[in-house]
């Protein structure tokens, strides 16, 4: 219905005669207030508003320059050097490069973009490849943080732009530069967490080093803390917003709990990283998850003939097999008098709880001592021990390996040995009468008692847990070969040649770590000491060769025919490192001079491999403990038009490689024409040349454990110029 009542009113909120009658009688609401218009209020003159610090803060470049003369800031000291000293702020903010996006790099331009880049300059690089979403989704997160961070340099390279043959299975694969050292890497995208999100990144980007910059600050160096802190600040508002997007169907709860735990508490528990985001090779030290496999499948299947033949056929010392027989409990005396009515076929016989902790030990990357099982007296040998060393893959065979989930979990790769009972009933008699001194008869009561049943009752249910079963054993070449060709990427190089793809361990093989045994026993006589050594060093020479630039050459070989090959260039020169210690007491060295010919000792095989090679040296010596070194060089004239191949036989600290290297430098030989030429090398040594030298190029047999107290290698090789000269005696 219409409201026919029509209300006339004033400014005053005055009404009529006839409305004012109305309301006594309640038809119209009470009379409204008189309206009365809002006070005004002129707006604040910049001119007069109080000026202060927060003022100060304000103001833009150009608005601080023109209160150079400010009557008002003149009359306040304080201020006045406020507005100069946020003036010199903002003046460096904008001095600060901008990036802003992740931007692609070539193989050829990583120098200069990545290693050269200014000091103050944090460089995030990811190795990726096109048509793989992990790469894609940690691409599009890095995209974000460009953006977000615009003095941190984000770059993106083809992984095998950057290292030749770079598995794929590391990809995508990020690494952290500063001051042209990498100071930090993560292989894979679970180092994210399993939502992988430019937030989540962030925050382990910034975990220990402060990478990420948003310019904010000038060009000072942030702390890593106040980093962390905003980085921080930035996740929690991520987690609140999608909390709060999530509540609007009300299915989550919030866990901010942990997001703020201090930087140096390490990683925040509340971030949703997964178990195994501690394999990051960034710390070199970090654990580096292996590849572990589980091989299954009834008695006398051909278990430990499949693992025997898939060790062969890698031929690579970084696999390792652990029996789950070596952790058998063993007889008590009680349990050994009637041995016929023990079940060796249940899973009560073995102790898991040790096969697990040894398990876990070898995939923190520690070795372990394994027990020697004797299957003839039924117990584990007390006093001797397998030593069964860390590697990249750990295969672990038995009966049982399948039965227990901790263990199972623990597995990448599960394989079942499927052979026929009665093939294994005959090879089992074999087995047990000519190796574990056993009679017929035994056999096969313990057969019908225990083992078929347990086959039944546990062997065979564990086999649905199997991603491979081989039929046949070890008669399937066709299984063997497949299996070894997906273990093989799984062999990586060390993780130190990931970081700096500058070192180079030349190819492990059973011969070369032959030649290793022999010449790290302290027992080895001078000679056979001597020739190992020079084969080794042979091997590393004609590696570091293979470094030299070559160019296209033609020849005509005998039979008439055109041979296209490669001319090495030919201007080049060794230079060994020679050590002299002033040594007292004890330490004083056998040969009465104290110094140890280390490099030396690698110019003979030098000489065999470049004919009329001229080789320098250069002295380095140490003046007791008081840390001075002096150096003395006798080079040749021209060095600087020659590639080095700079020879230390062992590389420790890196303190005197660098000062050789420093030399080398001065006398004007670029760092990308020096080889350095080593046996071993610690990792430390390694870290400590490659991140002042990332040009030039190390080439080593072997990456040893880590120095001692004393800066000894270990395992390491003694002091191999004396050893070699025999000046040790
Ligand atoms: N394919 C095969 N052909 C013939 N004998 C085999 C074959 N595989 C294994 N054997 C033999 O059978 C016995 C048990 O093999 P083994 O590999 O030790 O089995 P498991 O480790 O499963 O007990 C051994 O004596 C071995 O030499
Ligand atoms: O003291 C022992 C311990 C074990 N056994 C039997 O050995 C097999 C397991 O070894 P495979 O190499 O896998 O065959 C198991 O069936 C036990 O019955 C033993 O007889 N005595």
């Amino acid at each position: 219905m219409a409201n026919y009542h029509f209300v006339y009113k004033d400014v005053e909120g005055a009404s009529t005669q006839w409305d004012d009658i109305q309301r006594k009688l309640g038809n119209l609401p009470p009379k409204p207030p008189a309206f009365k218009p809002p006070s005004f209020t002129p707006a604040e003159d910049e001119d007069s508003k109080h000026k202060d610090k927060a003022w100060i803060d304000d103001r833009t470049e150009e608005q601080l320059e023109d209160l150079e003369d400010d009557p008002d800031l003149d009359d306040d000291r304080f201020l006045q050097e406020y507005r100069k000293k946020r003036l010199g702020e903002l003046r460096q903010a904008a001095k600060v490069q901008r990036y802003g996006s992740v931007v692609p790099i070539s193989g050829s331009d990583f120098v200069r973009e990545v290693s050269q880049a200014p000091p103050d300059v944090w460089v995030v690089v990811i190795l990726y490849k096109d048509g793989y979403p992990e790469c894609g989704l940690l691409l599009q997160c890095l995209e974000q943080l460009a953006t977000k961070y615009p003095a941190t340099k984000f770059v993106k390279i083809i992984s095998t732009d950057c290292i030749p043959n770079y598995p794929d299975c590391n990809l995508p694969t990020l690494l952290v530069y500063n001051n042209s050292a990498v100071k930090a890497n993560y292989v894979g995208l679970h180092n994210f967490g399993r939502r992988c999100t430019p937030e989540g990144v962030a925050l382990v980007l910034c975990q220990s080093d402060p990478v990420l910059n948003d310019g904010q600050s000038g060009s000072e160096p942030s702390s890593r803390e106040a980093v962390l802190k905003g980085v921080q600040q930035r996740l929690i508002e991520k987690v609140v917003r999608d909390h709060e997007d999530d509540d609007d169907d009300g299915s989550s709860s919030l866990r901010l709990d942990g997001l703020l735990s201090s930087p140096s508490s390490g990683r925040s528990p509340a971030l949703p990283l997964s178990s195994s985001s501690s394999s990051t090779l960034a710390d070199s030290n970090g654990p580096k998850q292996p590849f572990v496999i589980g091989v299954s499948g009834g008695t006398a299947s051909g278990k430990t003939t499949v693992c025997d033949m898939i060790i062969q056929q890698l031929h690579d010392h970084r696999v390792v097999l652990v029996n789950q027989d070596s952790f058998y409990r063993g007889l008590t005396a009680e349990e050994a008098k009637c041995v016929h009515e023990y079940n060796f076929d249940h899973p009560d016989a073995f102790d898991t709880e040790q096969f697990l902790e040894c398990i876990e030990k070898l995939r923190r990357t520690q070795s372990v001592q394994v027990p020697i099982y004797d299957f003839k007296n039924h117990r584990r040998c007390s006093e001797s021990f397998r030593q069964v060393n860390a590697s990249d893959v750990i295969i672990l065979e038995g009966i049982l390996v399948f039965h227990d989930p901790r263990v199972r979990n623990l597995m990448n790769m599960k394989i079942f040995v499927d052979t026929d009972a009665d093939v294994r009933l005959a090879r089992r008699i074999r087995r047990d009468t000519v190796e574990r001194g056993r009679d017929i008869n035994s056999v096969l009561e313990q057969y019908a008692k225990f083992v078929k049943p347990a086959f039944d009752d546990f062997v065979l249910p564990s086999k649905k847990y199997a991603d491979v079963i081989i039929p046949r054993g070890g008669d399937n070449h066709v299984a063997i070969d497949l299996i070894v060709q997906h273990i093989r990427p799984k062999l990586g190089q060390h993780d130190l040649c990931k970081i700096y793809p500058n070192v180079y361990v030349i190819q492990s093989t059973f011969q070369l770590r032959g030649m290793h045994t022999l010449i790290r026993d302290c027992g080895i006589s001078k000679h056979d000491f001597v020739f190992y050594s020079d084969r080794l060093i042979r091997l590393v020479v004609e590696h570091g060769l293979g470094h030299l630039p070559f160019t296209e050459k033609q020849v005509v070989t005998p039979t008439g025919s055109m041979y296209t090959g490669v001319d090495f260039c030919k201007k080049l020169c060794g230079v060994s490192i020679i050590r002299r210690k002033i040594l007292r007491g004890a330490n004083f060295l056998a040969n009465g001079t104290g110094i140890q010919y280390g490099g030396e000792s690698m110019e003979n095989a030098l000489r065999a491999c470049c004919k009329g090679i001229k080789i320098g040296k250069i002295l380095i010596h140490s003046d007791g403990d008081n840390g001075k070194q002096l150096i003395y060089e006798k080079l040749p004239k021209d060095i600087s038009e020659r590639h080095v191949l700079l020879l230390d036989p062992v590389l420790a600290t890196g303190n005197s490689a660098n000062q050789a290297i420093e030399l080398l430098i001065q006398k004007g030989v670029p760092e990308s024409h020096i080889i350095f030429l080593n046996l071993i090398s610690a990792p430390e040594g390694i870290h400590c040349v490659c991140k002042r030298f990332p040009s030039l190029k190390i080439v080593t047999s072997e990456i040893d454990v880590a120095l001692n107290e004393e800066f000894r290698v270990i395992p390491g090789m003694g002091e191999f110029g004396d050893r070699y000269f025999g000046t040790d005696d």
